[in-house]
């Protein structure tokens, strides 16, 4: 990284500019990690100076912004360089404009390059190039988080969940008059594109261990209340049976089980949803029991009904799911997840353990067989250890761990080889259409029971099924 720093300078020095590494990087430096993705301020001329630096050093430019002279070069995938022009005549000005004092910091390459001390990071000398007109150091050894001015989170709202983000990353204390222009931009938060609130939600929820942070954005900032359709109404909302606490309290506490059954188990290398999938994962807690109360029902026979409120959720996820600009595959993870979160309390309480039952829970749950599992434990665990069910608890989390250690072992049983194709079954008489797709899940169930074993006994099978449905 030095010997591209280098290089820049001298590109640099050779147009006459003067040129900062700045923002995030010269924080992780100073943390002691090794950044990246580097911010550069450039004087003028931020696009020549990013054209020289990929012709002559075999980068891919991308030009950002033309009209902002903004482009980046990207070196053989390692290292990610964006060049800018200052945002006001200097660089102070430029850093004062900034987010928070730890992101306000800059170093001048020009100086350092042409010193001996433009070695490596190890050479601590670097430090002596530092500007840093807000206290960026200061604080960041202090373990504060503290905004760069009263505007700066007005400016721009973005900059509320960033400051949550960058407190969990680096297990920094927010100042008190950092809290308070964080509430206030707080409020401001609708006014910004729901894609960029994501991409720093994301990465704040990525996180192992939020909790805290989530509790903080709602008792402190009120922020899920402007982020999360129906959070005001799940407040309202007593949990229907075992009355311990509101749906929102429920939502809170069993994101925080989520994090410690996740971290217990060792579970999140197994997720499905794709390199966010954890962070959506856990906005599914979040979220999981907003269609209640349309919700559970002790039926008659004391058995309980739960599928409303799961259902009545999914237009929220979805809703959600358009105002964060989440991709398709996200969203059909988040609705998959709240659509479904209740079965696996439903199977265990009302169908039991059958072969069978385990394979048409695991067929229902859409391809998140285990992501569903353990978002119910989280759930259950809520709700049990709030209301102090212990005994129950521990029955309910046999069971989830059963289906999960079947799950990670028998993989066969999941997916039992298929004896006939959807052809095989038209060349056999199945008319065309859903009921092909009807007869393959029915065939699969039949190898689950044993009732069909190979390719004969299939097609007897499908044959005798076929004299059952009544010609038209
Ligand atoms: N809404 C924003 C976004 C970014 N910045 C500034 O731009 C820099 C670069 O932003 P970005 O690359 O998004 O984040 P980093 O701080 O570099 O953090 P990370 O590398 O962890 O994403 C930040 O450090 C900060 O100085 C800002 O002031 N306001």
């Amino acid at each position: 990284m030095w010997n591209l720093l280098k290089m820049v300078a001298q590109q640099a020095a050779d147009l006459g500019t003067d040129v900062y590494l700045v923002g995030g990087a010269v924080r992780d430096l100073l943390w002691g990690l090794r950044p990246r993705d580097l911010d550069l301020a450039v004087a003028n001329g931020a696009l020549d100076l990013a054209r020289r630096m990929a012709d002559r050093h075999r980068g891919t430019l991308v030009v950002l912004d033309g009209q902002r002279q903004m482009a980046r070069v990207v070196f053989k995938q390692d290292y990610q360089l964006d060049f800018s022009p200052f945002k006001g005549a200097h660089i102070e000005g430029d850093l004062r404009a900034r987010d928070f004092t730890i992101n306000a910091m800059a170093l001048h390459l020009n100086s350092l390059c042409s010193s001996k001390n433009c070695t490596s990071p190890a050479d601590q000398g670097w430090r002596s190039f530092l500007v840093d007109p807000t206290g960026g150091k200061r604080d960041l050894q202090l373990g504060l988080l503290q905004a760069t001015g009263n505007e700066a989170l007005l400016d721009d709202p973005l900059r509320v969940i960033r400051g949550v983000r960058l407190a969990a990353q680096f297990n920094l204390s927010i100042t008190p008059e950092t809290v308070v222009l964080m509430r206030q931009g707080a409020r401001r938060i609708e006014q910004v594109a729901g894609e960029r609130i994501w991409q720093e939600l994301g990465q704040a929820l990525t996180l192992p261990h939020v909790h805290h942070w989530v509790e903080f954005m709602d008792r402190e900032l009120n922020l899920w209340q402007y982020l999360l359709p129906g959070r005001l109404r799940m407040e309202a909302t007593e949990q229907n049976y075992y009355h311990v606490e509101n749906v929102w309290r429920h939502c809170l506490r069993t994101f925080g089980c989520l994090e410690i059954v996740l971290k217990k188990y060792q579970f999140y290398h197994h997720l499905a949803g794709g390199a966010t999938g954890p962070a959506v994962f856990k906005l599914a807690a979040l979220l999981h029991d907003v269609g209640k109360p349309d919700t559970a029902k002790i039926r008659p026979d004391g058995r309980i009904s739960f599928y409303g409120h799961a259902q009545a959720g999914v237009p929220y996820a979805e809703a959600l799911a358009d105002r964060l600009r989440l991709s398709g595959m996200e969203r059909q993870y988040l609705v998959t997840l709240i659509r479904h979160h209740m079965q696996p309390l439903h199977y265990f309480l009302n169908k039991g353990y059958s072969d069978l039952k385990v394979f048409r829970l695991f067929r229902l749950l859409e391809g998140s067989f285990l992501d569903i599992l353990i978002l119910s434990l989280a759930d259950v665990t809520a709700t049990y250890t709030a209301s102090e069910r212990l005994s129950e608890l521990t029955a309910y989390r046999e069971y989830i761990l059963k289906l999960i250690h079947r799950y990670e072992h028998e993989p066969e049983f999941f997916h039992p080889a298929k004896l006939l194709s959807g052809k095989d079954l038209i060349a056999l008489g199945v008319p065309e259409g859903p009921l092909v797709g009807k007869f393959l899940a029915r065939l699969a169930e039949m190898q689950i029971t044993g009732a069909v074993t190979d390719l004969h006994s299939a097609k007897q099978w499908v044959i005798a099924e076929l004299k059952n449905i009544t010609p038209q």
